[in-house]
C-alpha cells in the first residue's frame, strides 16, 4: 500500500508545473518534497489532497484510485504554512471539531482530543484560545486536528515555514518524534534541505516540475544522481575536474603525490568551530572551498599566503564538472 502517482501533468497555460510525474510514496513513512521555489511541490502536494485535479495521469492512495474524488473523500489531512484554526474556539474545540461534525459520541470525542493533545503536547493549554498561543503551538494544534479524524495520509505544505528559526528546528524534531509514535503516511513540503535531511524517511527532489531523484536522506547525499541534487543537498565547491564537497577535501602544506592541486590561501573565515578556506588552485577559475576543523587549521598553521596541497579525500562523493548546465 502506498500513494502511487503515475503520468501526473499539470499546466497553467503554457507554463508546464509538473512534467510527467511518476512516484511511489510508501505506506507509514514520512516522505519530503523538496526543492527549489516554483519546482511544483505544492502542485503536486494538492494534486494528492484532491485541492487541484491533474490535466492527465492518476493518483492512487492506499489501493483506491483516488484520481476523481474530491478532497473530502480521500482520507487525508492538510496542514499548511499559514494555519487555519478557528480563532473563537478553544484549543481542545479546535480539536475536536471535526470529530464532532462527523457526530462522534461525546465520550468518544472526549477520550480523543485528551490522548490528542497529550501527543502534541498541549494538555494543558486546552483551554485557551489560538491567540494565546506561540507560533509553534499553534501549528501543532493545527497537526493535532488533521490527526484527529484518523487520516489515512497526512500532507504538510511547509508547515514550519512561517516561523523562527529556533522553533523550526524544535518542530521538526518534534514531528520526526510523533510520526514514529503514530507512523501515519506523511508527505511534507519543503525548499529546506536540511530539514528534509533530518526528518524525512525518503526525500523527491522536485525541480522545474520533474522529478530530479528519489531516495533516503543517505542515499542522496551520498549518491546524488546529478550536479543539482548535489548541489541542492548540501554546499558544493570544485577541485580541478569534480565537484565535491567543501569538507571532502584533504589539505597538506608538505607537496604530495603527482595529481594533488596546488594552490594559494586567498581567504580565510572562522566560523563557530569550523574554518572556511578560499584556495586559488592554479588552472582553475574558480577558489576552491575548503572546510576543516580550527583545531586542524591551527595545527597546519595556515594563513592567508600559505601553499597547500589539496586532493579529494578517499571515498569523498564527487560528481564531473559539467561546463554547460545540463538541460
Ligand atoms: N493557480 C496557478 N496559476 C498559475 N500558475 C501557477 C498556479 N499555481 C502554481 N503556479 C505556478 O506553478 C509553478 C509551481 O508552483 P508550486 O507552488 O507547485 O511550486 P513549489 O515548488 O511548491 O514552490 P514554493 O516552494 O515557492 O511554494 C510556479 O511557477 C507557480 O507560479
Amino acid at each position: 500500500m502506498n500513494i502511487l502517482i503515475a503520468g501526473v501533468n499539470k499546466s497553467y497555460g503554457d507554463f508546464v508545473a509538473l512534467d510527467n510525474i511518476n512516484v511511489s510514496l510508501p505506506t507509514g513513512q514520512l516522505t519530503a518534497l523538496l526543492g527549489p521555489s516554483g519546482g511544483g511541490k505544492s502542485t503536486l502536494l494538492r494534486i494528492i489532497a484532491g485541492l487541484e485535479s491533474a490535466d492527465s495521469g492518476s493518483v492512487e492512495i492506499e489501493g483506491i484510485d483516488a484520481t476523481k474524488l474530491p478532497p473530502q473523500k480521500r482520507n487525508v489531512g492538510f496542514v499548511f504554512q499559514h494555519y487555519a484554526v478557528f480563532k473563537h474556539m478553544t484549543v481542545a474545540k479546535n480539536v475536536a471539531f471535526g470529530l464532532e461534525i462527523r457526530k462522534r459520541p461525546k465520550a468518544e470525542v472526549k477520550t480523543k482530543v485528551a490522548e490528542l493533545l497529550e501527543l502534541v503536547h498541549l494538555s494543558q493549554f486546552a483551554h485557551r484560545l489560538p491567540s494565546q498561543l506561540s507560533g509553534g503551538q499553534r501549528q501543532r494544534l493545527a497537526l493535532a486536528r488533521a490527526l484527529a479524524v484518523e487520516p489515512n495520509v497526512l500532507l504538510l505544505d511547509e508547515p514550519f515555514g512561517a516561523l523562527d528559526a529556533k522553533v523550526r528546528k524544535e518542530l521538526r524534531d518534534w514531528l520526526r518524534r510523533l510520526h514514529d509514535e503514530v507512523h501515519v503516511t506523511t508527505v511534507f513540503v519543503t525548499h529546506d534541505q536540511e530539514e528534509a535531511l533530518e526528518v524525512a524517511d525518503e526525500i523527491v527532489v522536485i525541480n522545474e516540475g520533474r522529478i530530479e531523484q528519489v531516495g533516503t536522506p543517505d542515499q542522496l547525499y551520498d549518491e546524488p544522481a546529478n550536479d543539482f541534487v548535489m548541489g541542492f543537498l548540501g554546499e558544493v565547491t570544485r577541485l580541478g575536474p569534480f565537484r565535491l564537497r567543501p569538507h571532502d577535501i584533504e589539505l597538506s602544506t608538505t607537496p604530495g603525490a603527482p595529481g594533488v592541486l596546488s594552490g594559494v590561501i586567498e581567504r580565510s573565515l572562522r566560523v563557530g568551530f569550523e574554518v572556511r578556506l578560499a584556495v586559488d588552485v592554479e588552472g582553475q577559475g574558480e577558489p576552491a572551498l575548503v572546510v576543516l576543523s580550527r583545531t586542524h587549521a591551527r595545527a597546519l598553521d595556515l594563513e592567508v599566503g600559505t601553499r597547500v596541497w589539496l586532493r579529494p579525500t578517499a571515498g569523498a562523493t564527487s560528481v564531473p564538472v559539467l561546463e554547460v548546465a545540463s538541460a
